[in-house]
């Protein structure tokens, strides 16, 4: 795969305990090329190094490091997991000469590797671009079942990224490459978004929504005292579908936890709604499939957005096994 990197062994550090008392410890670095079906549970973390989509859409380059800064923040989390679980890093997918088509389509094949080999894929960005390779990667290992299997995409994000392609592919449009793609092939487009900003997303993409039949719960109303109503509408959702995909856009959190990111949201929502409403999803036993996206170092202050997506990252490893 000519877009694709080995795991890097330097990143997976901290302090030393020889117990496995933390996650670089228990982190096993292994090529795609090697990994085999787990006798255990087994996580596999992957990287979406591009931020080329991002720049495609005017936005604040600097996502291609995002990968390494989540994995590196994560290094120095105590671990909780059962011996039972692994935990791997599989390297990361890389985007060369601006190539993004490419980079999506080595990222599918990744994460169809992945699925078939009974791992775990947490796929970690780089520019929300990531959602058309990880969407199709889940879509290609569950067609090759004998049962046909749908998908049901829930997108915790700021922007529907619904934007139209006609003049090319980007961080905004790879909801509306999924949903066109679905209606050729006949299939029903799942999609639910949560956090929505009114102030973020222009007229046409609502009509878009509308017009695609997302579901959506817009950013004043994602919030913990509407819990009980949240949870009612994603367990209505899950209930329409065989899998789900999880992917988390770092921009829908309020900048004042996530400064780091190419487009910031100061009205962003909270990580408590977050972490329940993952709860809610994993504990429906239907998760497949999960990535962070929109990453961005460079706009970081203090580590803090790293420290959320590790958090995040941390909270729901400790979940699902
Ligand atoms: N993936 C991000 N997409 C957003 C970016 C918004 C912005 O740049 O302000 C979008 O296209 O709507
Ligand atoms: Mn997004
Ligand atoms: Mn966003």
């Amino acid at each position: 795969m000519k877009h694709y990197t080995n795991p890097d062994t330097t990143i997976w550090h901290g302090r030393v305990s020889n117990k496995y008392l933390y996650l670089h410890e228990k982190v096993r670095c292994i090529p795609l090329s090697e990994i085999s079906e787990p006798p255990k549970k087994s996580i596999a973390l992957l990287g979406y190094a591009c931020d080329e989509g991002v720049k495609r859409n005017q936005g604040r380059i600097g996502a291609v490091k995002g990968p390494k800064t989540i994995k590196n923040s994560l290094a120095k989390f105590p671990n909780h997991l059962a011996n039972t679980v692994l935990l791997h890093d599989t390297g990361a997918i890389v985007c060369k000469n601006g190539d993004m088509e490419a980079a999506q389509k080595e990222l599918s094949k990744a994460v169809t590797i992945l699925l078939e080999k009974k791992q775990f894929p947490i796929v970690l960005g780089g520019g929300h671009d990531m959602t058309y390779g990880h969407y199709n990667g889940i879509k290609t290992y569950l067609d090759s079942k004998k049962n046909k299997q749908t998908i049901g995409i829930i997108n915790f994000d700021a922007h529907f990224d619904l934007r139209q392609n006609t003049n090319g592919n980007n961080s905004g449009t790879p909801f509306y490459q999924i949903a066109m793609e679905s209606k050729k092939e006949d299939n029903t487009f799942n999609y639910l978004c949560l956090g929505i900003r009114k102030d973020a997303n222009d007229r046409t993409l609502f009509e878009a929504a509308k017009e695609l039949d997302v579901k959506y719960v817009l950013s004043d109303t994602f919030q913990m005292q509407f819990l009980d109503e949240i949870n009612t509408w994603i367990n209505a959702f899950i209930k329409t579908v065989d899998k789900v995909y999880v992917t988390i856009d770092l921009d829908g959190f309020s900048s004042a936890y996530a400064p780091g990111v190419s487009a910031p949201s100061p009205m962003g929502f909270t990580p408590e709604i977050v972490l329940e409403c993952l709860k809610t999803t994993i504990g429906s036993g239907k998760l497949i499939s999960l990535d962070i996206a929109e990453m961005n170092p460079k706009f970081d202050i203090d580590g803090q957005t790293a420290k959320l997506a590790a958090s995040l990252l941390h909270h729901i490893i400790h979940t699902i096994y």
